[in-house]
């Protein structure tokens, strides 16, 4: 490569970054945009995260997506404040150094532990922690009660706290871009359910507001905690089955915060060609995705095996015994060593119904392997 081949490919490469860095500045508008820059070019690192709760904020598919709206976006004025962060600290990780961790502990009785522990384990985020991690994060939970119709988090706002149901039920809306006046309903929160999690993981504002329904008991755990127990492995899962997701077309319809729900649920197993993952005539507990390689569904007919379906990347299977609780109708087998990732029963019906629909069509087709 000569000179002016070089100079040109490094011309691309910096356009690139200059290019988001500035719509990030356009976002955030700070007040010292040198030091902003310099500080958003040092943690570049973080960006992935950042990026993704961009995305979020403003309903956007990719980063040429949301290149392509800044000319749409509203000039700076007050009442843009909702869609902004607002000081560069909040976004980029001041909050996240985790020297001199301590621990705050919120006196409890027993009684109260073990019922935040119960709701705890319900969360997928949670259950993966061991014993002494559990116990920190129990501690530091803070029990706050919320009146009929009082808002627990604002869209726009910074946030330093998540927040799960003990009692009562809280409704979630949404503005899904700075055009909106009226926000949308998106969902209700009763009791064992998490909200407020994701301006803790990507250091971004409240991407939607949650208002109480009734009289609401809650259990905040507060930002330190958080990113010192639970916040670097969230961020590692979601990371991880993000582009696994991403080839399952079933999932397409979901928005992106379904899919990182769906990304916390799931679990990884993986098996050598030849072995049978789901065998006929046995009870289904679990609903698989397929990550990387192939595999063979078969059935008995008269002592024969009989070939019905092949799966590859981004297929899945196992839901059938799910959706109509009928025993497995057919066994599968990998052909290839393969790399699947599955829900269990109760987080495939709390997750995927948003799809039921196209679960239950798709079923349709293959309704003839059904018996009874
Ligand atoms: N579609 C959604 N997009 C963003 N946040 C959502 C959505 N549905 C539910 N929420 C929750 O609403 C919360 C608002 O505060 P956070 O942005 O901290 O975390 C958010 C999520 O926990």
């Amino acid at each position: 490569m000569n000179n002016k081949e070089k100079l040109a490919k490094y011309k691309e490469k910096v356009n690139q970054v200059i290019q988001k860095m500035v719509y990030e500045l356009f976002k955030h508008q700070p007040d010292n945009y040198v030091d902003w820059m310099i500080e958003y070019l040092q943690l570049t690192r973080l960006s992935k995260h950042s990026r993704e709760s961009l995305i979020v904020e403003y309903n956007v598919s990719s980063d040429e997506e949301a290149f392509e709206e800044i000319d749409q976006l509203p000039q700076p004025s007050g009442n843009t404040k909702v869609f902004r962060s607002s000081v560069s600290a909040e976004v980029f990780g001041i909050h996240n150094k985790k020297e001199n961790f301590q621990p705050r502990v919120i006196q409890k009785t027993e009684e109260q532990k073990k019922q935040i522990q119960e709701k705890l384990m319900k969360v997928f985020m949670f259950q993966a922690l061991g014993e002494n991690e559990k116990k920190i994060v129990v501690d530091a939970m803070e029990e706050k009660h919320f009146g009929q119709n009082e808002w627990v988090i604002k869209q726009g706002d910074d946030g330093n706290e998540l927040y799960i149901v003990f009692s009562g039920e809280l409704n979630c809306y949404r503005k899904m871009n700075s055009q909106d006046t009226e926000p949308k309903f998106l969902k209700e929160y009763s009791a064992g359910d998490m909200f407020g999690e994701l301006a803790l993981l990507y250091n971004a504002p409240r991407a939607a507001s949650i208002q109480a329904k009734n009289d609401a008991v809650l259990f905040a755990l507060d930002r330190s905690t958080f990113n010192n127990i639970v916040k670097d492995a969230t961020i590692k899962k979601r990371e991880q089955y993000e582009e696994v997701l991403s080839k399952v077309e079933l999932l397409q319809s979901m928005d992106a915060y379904e899919k990182t729900q769906v990304c916390d649920g799931l679990k990884e197993a993986n098996y050598s060609a030849g072995e049978i993952i789901i065998k006929e005539g046995e009870e289904g507990d679990k609903f698989y995705m397929v990550a990387e390689g192939n595999l063979i569904a078969y059935r008995e007919v008269d002592g024969q095996q009989e070939e019905v379906l092949r799966y590859k990347t981004g297929d899945y299977f196992g839901e059938l015994a799910l959706i109509h609780k009928v025993p497995r109708q057919a066994t599968v087998k990998a052909e290839t060593d393969c790399n699947l990732v599955y829900l269990d029963i109760n987080s495939f019906i709390r997750l995927l119904g948003p799809v039921a629909n196209i679960l239950k069509r798709n079923a349709e087709a293959y309704k003839k392997f059904i018996k009874n």
